[in-house]
């Protein structure tokens, strides 16, 4: 374990915030507690052609929803905010300038026609080199001349003509490295550093010791190792990640569709600790993921995010294998999850308070719609609940009556069955009537249906009328009468 441990999570805000940057948080952070060491958020805004307005604050929020909290950064509102490469320009230009000073850098004055013509004439030659490293031998007089004329230019590195350099990743062992591109650029003619540079001078300027990314990065190394080795500093651990796919077998990203945004699970109203669970379930080899390789599935097994994780998590046994999230294994997780938080008489009341305007704004004119009855009802239906956010669509009749001319309540009806359910009701009403006030009991109540049940052809059509009657559909809390 190294002495300080430090490690970021570097996202940038071109859309929405997903489940795959979301893990890679969530492990930078579990890393960095197991560790006894301290993460960072690093938005990595430099290519402004990117950027997607809101992006910023669905990041942090969705963090801070999801319990992420990192150690540092400027204090924002009484909270440590992230931060911003567009604000440390100045220190990705001196850094270029001394890289500059010391001839591993140079300007290229090259305009996008004559790079054309130069990428043209490589490939006609067999070579992929991007670039012929033509102002790289410009005289200083000639860069000097150029500067006055005022002529755009972008910053390269001068790549040296060395054996690619290998390197050991903590996840990926010893990967063959993919070649350093032929004097790459560092600072584009804007004035904003690519993300190669920003993030290497940024790693180094925030001591990270470990830097835990997306696999897309591999290939990057190289190139990163050649900045470091320019700058004459030591690098940092690497451990990429693999990555989090589509159902279809897509990299998930901004731009994937609906089931990738963490803004969704949270409008759905899924508990963070369980989607964070499912998250860190993808990617372990054989029987060495955190959870001692259990049948989910069958015993859904809930590991608390700030002990048991930390303590059972470990890079050594993440394979090199990119995963998808187990479908279904979400409600699964979720379910025993939402039990034990409703058992727990301060998460109850937690939940309860957060459940009371929701439904109020579902229910406004209902008399139910108050602390003790939502708690009541919760308590009756949390068995029928994948997820909280699904309380107020399965809970409506008991807070306002069922419209029985709704479509959906028709449709159920249907579903009732083509027994002649109004007769059923109808002496189901009948015994019902003839119960005197103080008769009003559970015992009493068994008692009157049990009488007529056989009669009205059985207890599942006794029991389904009257469910569909209270509810205007086929499914609600129990209504308990004998069986038989
Ligand atoms: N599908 C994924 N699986 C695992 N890690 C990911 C995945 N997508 C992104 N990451 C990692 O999460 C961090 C933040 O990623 P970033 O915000 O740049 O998202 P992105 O989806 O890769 O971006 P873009 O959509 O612009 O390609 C990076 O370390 C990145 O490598």
């Amino acid at each position: 374990m190294p002495p300080f441990p430090r490690l970021r999570f570097a996202p940038s805000p071109t859309g929405s915030f997903h489940l795959g940057g979301l893990r890679t948080a969530l492990f930078n952070h579990l890393l960095a507690r197991k560790w006894g060491g301290k993460w960072l958020l690093r938005i990595e805004d430099t290519d402004q052609t990117r950027l997607v307005e809101g992006s910023v604050d669905e990041i942090r929020s969705g963090l801070e929803w999801a319990g992420l909290n990192y150690d540092e950064g400027p204090v924002v509102g009484g909270k440590y905010g992230p931060y911003f490469q567009s604000q440390r320009l100045d220190l990705y230009h001196s850094h270029t300038a001394e890289l500059l000073k010391k001839d591993h850098a140079y300007r290229c004055f090259c305009n996008p026609a004559q790079l054309a013509e130069i990428r043209l004439r490589l490939v006609n030659n067999g070579s992929m080199a991007g670039y012929d490293r033509t102002c790289r031998t410009l005289e200083p007089e000639e860069v000097k001349h150029n500067l006055s004329l005022g002529k755009p230019h972008c910053i390269r590195l001068s790549t040296p003509d060395e054996p690619t350099p290998r390197f050991n990743d903590l996840v990926f062992g010893n990967p063959s490295p993919n070649p350093v591109p032929v004097d790459p650029i560092i600072l584009k003619s804007d004035g904003y550093p690519t993300y190669h540079l920003a993030n290497v001078v940024d790693d180094h300027a925030m001591e990270i010791t470990h830097v835990l990314r997306g696999e897309e990065w591999l290939p990057s190394v190289p190139l990163h190792l050649t900045l470091y080795s320019a700058f004459g500093w030591e690098p940092p651990q690497f451990a990429h990640l693999p990555l989090l796919l589509n159902e279809d077998g897509s990299k998930m990203s901004k731009r994937t569709g609906v089931g990738a945004f963490v803004s969704e699970y949270r409008e759905q109203g899924w508990e963070p600790e369980t989607l964070l669970n499912w998250l860190v379930l993808a990617g372990w080899g054989g029987r060495r993921d955190p959870y001692g390789n259990q049948d989910l599935a069958k015993t859904p097994v809930y590991l608390s995010i700030d002990e048991d994780l930390i303590e059972r998590f470990d890079l050594r046994n993440f394979t090199h294998r990119r995963s998808v999230l187990a479908p279904g294994l979400l409600a699964k997780l979720n379910r025993p999850h939402i039990h034990a938080k409703l058992s727990d008489p301060r998460e109850r009341r937690k939940i309860v308070e957060k459940m009371l305007p929701i439904v109020k704004s579902h229910f406004p004119d209902s008399p139910n719609a108050n602390y003790e009855f939502v708690e009541k009802a919760l308590l009756a239906l949390e068995h029928q609940l994948d997820k909280l956010g699904d309380f107020p669509s399965i809970s409506g009749y008991l807070f306002q009556e069922p419209d029985y001319n709704d479509p959906a309540v028709v449709m159920a009806k249907k579903a009732v069955g083509s027994f002649d359910s109004t007769a059923c009701l109808k002496r189901a009403q009948e015994e019902l009537a003839s119960l005197e006030d103080s008769q009003w009991t559970e015992p009493e109540i068994k008692r009157a249906l049990d009488g007529i049940k056989q009669e009205v052809g059985g207890t599942k059509k006794l029991m389904s009328a009257l469910r569909y009657a209270l509810t205007g559909g086929k499914v609600c809390f129990s209504l308990q009468i004998s069986a038989g």
